[in-house]
């Protein structure tokens, strides 16, 4: 499968690492409007090929996407320390104009993955201007969010986070939801666990791990000046779903025609993700704690997005 990135910053270029090391894809096509940085990004990735897979990662201008099946757009400007990522809304949703016209124009058939931020409203966006089907522009929405969320409980209990079921709901943001009332450990609710395993989770651990979810990238971002490892390997996660057709369940943004009565808006629910793109939404059941905070994301999202002119 060929893979094309726009925007070989750091996450776009941290993507095309991992899904040359993870030997997801047959070649890689970096493209930026800093073209010289696009191709130092592919000659330093190719030089860890010979050690892992055999991917070809080359720099290119727009027509080196031709024949691509998903292309990651991770274009744009990033958050400073203390920035929101709704702040990044104007200058990206600029950015994507020309980027998606781009893509488009010689890659028409490609699934787009869309990461910049901020990424529901990036999504729903992609989707307006490209007039592709919804299933076919898939927003990273929550992957990350969850993947912290796994990671803490995982932490917590002593117990891998790969078999931690646990998901982040509506915005990539600060109006995200933790589904705590569904998650589970191999097979036992979260209480089960917890007592078995002598970690019992108190008000004050949901507290931390909800804070250490939440404000993850600002405390990162604050550190090192950006994220970027965990989202390329989120951003591999979704195309090797879509390049094994695996039917995963991932927490992606797309947009959605109804939403815990909410229309037409782009978040993050569990999702099933194949070879077509997503295939089927999953609304998990929820308290009515959880139900009120994924209305409050999704109608945010909502009017952030109608705030938009294209
Ligand atoms: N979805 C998620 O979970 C995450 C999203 N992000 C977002 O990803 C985006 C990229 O972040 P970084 O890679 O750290 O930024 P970066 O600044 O390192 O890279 C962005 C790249 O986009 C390029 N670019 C800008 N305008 C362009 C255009 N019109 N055409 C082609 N290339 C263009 C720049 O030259 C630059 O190389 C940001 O919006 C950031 O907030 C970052 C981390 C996680
Ligand atoms: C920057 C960002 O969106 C994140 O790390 O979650």
């Amino acid at each position: 499968m060929k893979v094309g990135i726009v925007g070989a910053g750091m996450v776009g270029s941290s993507a095309g690492y991992a899904l040359a090391v993870m030997g997801l894809a047959s070649s890689v096509v970096l493209v930026d409007q800093n073209h010289d940085l696009a191709v130092a990004q592919a000659e330093d990735i190719a030089h860890a090929v010979p050690f892992l897979s055999s991917t070809i990662v080359e720099a290119a201008d727009y027509v080196g996407l031709a024949g691509a099946s998903v292309i990651i757009l991770a274009a744009g400007v990033s958050q400073k320390p203390g920035e929101s990522r709704l702040a990044l809304l104007e200058r990206n949703a600029a950015v994507f104009k020309d980027v998606v016209g781009n893509v488009l124009a010689v890659a028409p058939d490609a699934i787009l993955l869309i990461a910049s931020n901020p990424v529901d409203i990036m999504t729903q966006i992609t989707q307006r201007i490209s007039g592709l089907p919804a299933n076919r522009v898939i927003g990273s929405g929550t992957i990350l969010d969850t993947a912290r969320f796994r990671s803490l409980l995982g932490r917590h209990l002593g117990i891998s986070p790969q078999s931690v079921h646990a998901y982040v709901l509506g915005e990539h943001g600060d109006s995200e939801v933790l589904a705590w009332s569904n998650a589970k450990v191999g097979s036992l609710s979260l209480a089960d666990i917890a007592a078995q395993v002598g970690s019992p989770i108190t008000e004050h651990v949901r507290a931390t791990i909800d804070d250490g979810v939440r404000n993850a990238a600002y405390k990162i971002i604050k550190g090192k000046g950006a994220t970027y490892y965990g989202i390329g390997a989120g951003l591999a996660r979704i195309i090797k779903a879509i390049a094994q057709d695996q039917h995963d369940v991932l927490t992606v943004s797309c947009v959605t025609p109804e939403i815990v009565g909410v229309k037409d808006v782009a978040l993050s629910i569990p999702r099933v993700v194949g070879a077509q793109g997503i295939e089927t939404d999953l609304m998990p059941d929820l308290v009515s704690a959880e139900r009120d905070g994924l209305e409050k994301s999704a109608r945010l999202l909502k009017d952030s997005v109608e705030s938009i002119r294209l």
